[in-house]
């Protein structure tokens, strides 16, 4: 039953979109004119466009006063807006410095987040090295990165860098460079270092530790952090290394696997990482990465209580799979303002 003037989600979008439009096209009722409200100009790719914008959070988003409003590509961002806030997550040299370019001119207009910050997330390499300088170990646990080796060029040097650096097998063999192209989400699982000779560099090689087939994905969204469980790699027994050889392909694990939040799973690899823990390491994360939407690919080592790994950090990850995400985004877009509006010196 509709009750008398509900608006529809569908509808929502279409009002959202037909606004955007106009506001394009004929630039008027533009809604900064109204203080209070929050314009939040968006350059995103129709896949992320479709999981995030969905019709629950524009409706919410519109009933607090914030108003999403699509960047156009085709003209100078300078001629555009007023925004308060801008979203991104577009790849190519040609955006960062664009967006670079207009977060310097306009210091009054929070550009979520800078890309030279973003950037720091597409090599895999480079991804990882904040965790691992953390070094982080507190009464809570341990949280660590995977052994990991880089190899640049030469597939054929690979079996020997392999036993030079000691890693233990299997391996996990990823794409160095993330791209948001699927290739650059393909992963080799190896059990044998010789085989591995067969991939294409540049890649980075990890040691695969056994974590019970769960995953816990940790979304923050500013200061707010948000974990999920998912299916993930099963463990590899000593036996089944001993009697399986050569490397296998899985296009796309993370995205495809199912929400194991209301799995019945074993206690011990069901509980979620502490929240103390989480905390601290959101922390650092922030400041170290200057991100303030990004989430983290966290596993438990199987048969420990408190030992964890991040295996992948991803910089504006799929929200829409977050519960409650539309409360979440809407109260930290404000939160922004609000924050923005105490830090002004008083006249
Ligand atoms: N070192 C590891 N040990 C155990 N399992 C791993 C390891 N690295 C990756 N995995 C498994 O492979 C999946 C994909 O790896 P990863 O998250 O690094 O790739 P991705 O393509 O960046 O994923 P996403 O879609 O989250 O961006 C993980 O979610 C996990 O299930
Ligand atoms: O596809 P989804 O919306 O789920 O989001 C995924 C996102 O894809 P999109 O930004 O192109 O949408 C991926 O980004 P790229 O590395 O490919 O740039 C990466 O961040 C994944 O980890 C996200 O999945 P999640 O980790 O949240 O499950
Ligand atoms: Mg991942
Ligand atoms: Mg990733």
């Amino acid at each position: 039953m509709r009750l008398n003037g509900e608006i529809q989600p569908e509808e929502e979008r279409k009002v959202i979109d037909s606004f955007n439009s106009q506001t394009y096209s004929i630039g008027i009722g533009f809604p900064h004119s109204q203080s209070h409200d929050l314009v939040v100009g968006y350059a995103l790719t129709s896949k992320k466009k479709k999981s995030f914008l969905q019709p629950k959070l524009l409706c919410l988003a519109r009933n607090k006063g914030i108003f999403f409003v699509a960047i156009d590509l085709n003209r100078p961002l300078s001629e555009q807006g007023p925004f308060d806030v801008v979203l991104h997550k577009l790849s190519g040299k040609d955006w960062c410095a664009n967006i670079e370019n207009f977060r310097q001119k306009n210091p009054e207009v929070t550009v979520l987040d800078p890309p030279f910050a973003i950037e720091h997330l597409h090599n895999r390499q480079s991804m990882l090295q904040d965790v691992a300088d953390l070094n982080l170990s507190d009464c809570h646990g341990k949280v660590g990165v995977p052994r990991q080796l880089v190899i640049k060029k030469d597939p054929s040097s690979i079996p020997y860098e392999v036993n030079k650096a000691g890693l233990k097998l299997p391996l996990v063999a990823k794409p160095l460079v993330l791209d948001g192209s699927a290739k650059s989400h393909e992963l080799f699982l190896a059990y044998d270092q010789f085989s591995l000779a067969e991939l294409e560099p540049p890649l980075v090689l990890q040691e695969f530790v056994n974590h019970g087939g769960i995953l816990f994905k940790v979304y923050i969204v500013g200061e707010i952090i948000k974990v999920v469980r998912r299916f993930s790699l099963p463990n590899v027994s000593k036996r089944e290394l001993e009697k399986v050889a050569g490397v296998f392909r899985f296009p796309r694990v993370s995205s495809s696997a199912a929400s194991a939040d209301d799995a019945d799973l074993e206690p011990s690899v069901a509980e979620h990482p502490p929240q103390p823990l989480l905390e601290n390491l959101a922390r650092e994360l922030r400041h170290r990465l200057g991100l303030r939407l990004f989430n983290i690919d966290m596993i438990r080592e199987h048969g420990t209580r408190d030992v964890f790994y991040v295996i992948d950090i991803n910089y504006f990850p799929g929200y829409g799979k977050m519960p409650d995400y539309e409360h979440i985004f809407t109260d930290f877009l404000l939160s922004l303002v609000q924050s923005k509006h105490k830090k002004r010196p008083a006249v």
